[in-house]
């Protein structure tokens, strides 16, 4: 199993006189299998840490470990690669596509992921039953409440099985129940599959459900 381990990792963001340190020399570690939660308050850079473990944002300085690849030190193709292959992201909006049901949703990251979208409709059926939407397989995302969405989101960060599952603010947009419910999902999730679970929070529903608590 793989984990994640961050180094002395350093960010600044801007340019010129915009230019702000965001993170510095911040280190952390996450353990597969495990929800952990990564909290602090509004600006203390919980989603730029978020971009830098998903290999969306390079960082100054510090290593970027996942299992033994340092995000940190790959080119734009090796982490455009980890990105498609170990790394799921589950962000605020959900960022749905609108006219898509949410088979379709699934079935578009399998195929921007490169796989074999036509012979994966079972499977995105099953990861949407496993988060409680088997009843929606046919909705399209503008037609269903914001839990359903988020459930989408979360059901398609799962569906390619990544080693990285990187979520922010799942809880944002949804009731206390429903907070309760997806974040158990997660935790449950992460632990029979074994992957890393991050998830940046101002919810004391997910912190208490978490692990390990990083504070920024
Ligand atoms: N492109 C940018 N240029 C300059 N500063 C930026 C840029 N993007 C973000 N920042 C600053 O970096 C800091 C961290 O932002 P970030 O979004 O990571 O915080 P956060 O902890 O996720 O906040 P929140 O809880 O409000 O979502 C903020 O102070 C923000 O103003």
């Amino acid at each position: 199993m793989t984990s994640l381990t961050l180094r002395q990792v350093s960010v600044s963001l801007g340019h010129g006189d915009a230019r702000t340190p965001v993170l510095r020399d911040v280190s952390a570690a996450c353990r597969p299998g495990e929800l952990t939660a990564l909290v602090g308050p509004s600006g203390s850079g919980k989603s730029t840490l978020l971009a830098v473990a998903g290999a969306l944002l390079r960082p100054d300085s510090g290593q970027v470990l996942l299992g033994d690849t340092d995000l940190a030190q790959l080119g734009d193709g090796g982490r455009a690669k980890a990105r498609r292959e170990r790394i799921g992201y589950m962000f605020q909006s959900g960022n749905l596509l609108g006219g898509l049901t949410t088979v379709e949703q699934l079935l578009a990251a399998a195929s921007i992921a490169g796989r074999p979208a036509r012979r994966l409709r079972a499977a995105a059926e099953t990861a949407l039953g496993d988060v409680g939407l088997g009843h929606r397989l046919r909705h399209r995302a503008d037609q269903l409440s914001g839990g359903e969405r988020q459930r989408v989101a979360l059901a398609r960060a799962l569906f390619l099985e990544p080693q990285l599952l990187l979520i922010d603010e799942p809880t944002a947009a949804v009731d206390r129940d429903q907070a309760g419910a997806l974040t158990d999902l997660i935790a449950r999730t992460a632990g029979s599959r074994g992957c890393v679970a991050l998830v940046a929070t101002h919810d004391p529903v997910v912190v208490d459900a978490a692990t390990e608590v990083i504070s920024m």
